[in-house]
């Protein structure tokens, strides 16, 4: 990025930390950051790193390029409200909000008539904090094509980007990939169970879990096969990983992980319907 816009926090709490870390590491000054927050200690530790903070919505709002909403999906209709009064004639608004859809976002920050036009939904997740992340991304049909790629210059900064069709998608974004390093995570605290069971110790275990998620990831990215060739390759017939993988085919490892991310992504249209209603922008607009 030759020049890094100026970006508004709202809410600096994990995910806008793994943002703010993985930009800051990539060498955006901190001075082009701003946080926003309600929670002094976090407000302290953003200020301690060089950032501007705020308490509470001001004119440093107008001044940025972008505001990237990273508060809870229950706070952010709140949130919109207070906030508004400070839009820049260009402000893009980028929402990394779980279920809450784009034209929930519009009516808040525009109004029944005239919803705001820039805004972007993003999905990103915590990888981002080492650079490794992967978002997710939908737009406004207001959105220039140069918002856009200002959304990719961004999120970009800490991984890899994912333009999908609708919003729509961005719940399935958010089960699979947003969600999902707790998914891994869950697999690699298996595997160090497992590990412990087998009579490793509980550092062995998880050195050799890691790097072998880690690893086997890799593989899957850089190797020209598709993951199902990568995984027969390891397969001896008659062999080690052939019980093991009988093992999961019995206890239904797929099928379990497939409903794991439906309930996710039930959930998703849950927060949707429970904290995306649009009433703000009829009732002021
Ligand atoms: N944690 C994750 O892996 C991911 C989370 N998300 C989304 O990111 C958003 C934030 O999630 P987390 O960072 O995990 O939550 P968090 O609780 O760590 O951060 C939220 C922050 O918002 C602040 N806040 C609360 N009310 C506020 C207000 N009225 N004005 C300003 N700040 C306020 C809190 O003090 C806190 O620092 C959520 O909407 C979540 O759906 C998206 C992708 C991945
Ligand atoms: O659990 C959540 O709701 C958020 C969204 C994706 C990851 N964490």
């Amino acid at each position: 990025m030759v020049e890094f816009p100026r970006i508004a926090f709202v809410g600096g709490g994990n995910m806008a930390g793994a943002l703010i870390e993985g930009l800051l590491a990539r060498g955006c000054p901190p001075s082009r950051l701003v946080v926003l927050d309600v929670h002094e200690p976090t407000r302290q530790k953003w200020q301690a790193r060089g950032l501007e903070v705020l308490e509470g919505p001001d004119s440093s709002l107008t001044g940025c390029d972008v505001w990237l909403l990273a508060v809870k999906p229950q706070q952010l209709k709140e949130v919109a409200q207070a906030a508004r009064p400070c839009l820049g004639s260009d402000t893009l608004v980028v929402s990394i909000a779980a279920g809450i859809a784009l034209s929930s976002l519009c009516a808040w920050f525009g109004t029944a008539d005239h919803p705001w036009a820039s805004v972007i939904r993003a999905m990103p997740n915590t990888p981002a904090l080492v650079g490794q992340g992967v978002t997710g991304l939908a737009a406004a049909s207001g959105v220039t094509d140069d918002q856009r790629q200002l959304a990719t210059q961004i999120l970009s900064t800490v991984g890899e980007v994912v333009w999908v069709d609708s919003d729509d998608q961005i719940d399935a974004v958010t089960a699979l990939s947003g969600s999902g390093p707790a998914y891994v995570f869950r697999f690699i605290e298996g595997m160090v169970a497992g590990g412990q069971k087998l009579g490793l110790s509980a550092q062995q275990s998880q050195s050799l879990a890691i790097a072998t998620v880690a690893g086997a990831a890799r593989l899957a990215a850089q190797s020209g096969d598709p993951v199902e060739t990568l995984r027969e390759k390891v397969t001896s017939k008659g062999g080690t990983t052939a019980a093991a993988l009988d093992v999961m085919q019995q206890r239904q490892f797929l099928e379990t992980l497939v409903a794991a991310m439906q309930a996710a992504h039930q959930r998703a249209g849950e927060l949707s319907a429970e904290f995306g209603r649009t009433e703000i922008g009829r009732a002021e607009g």
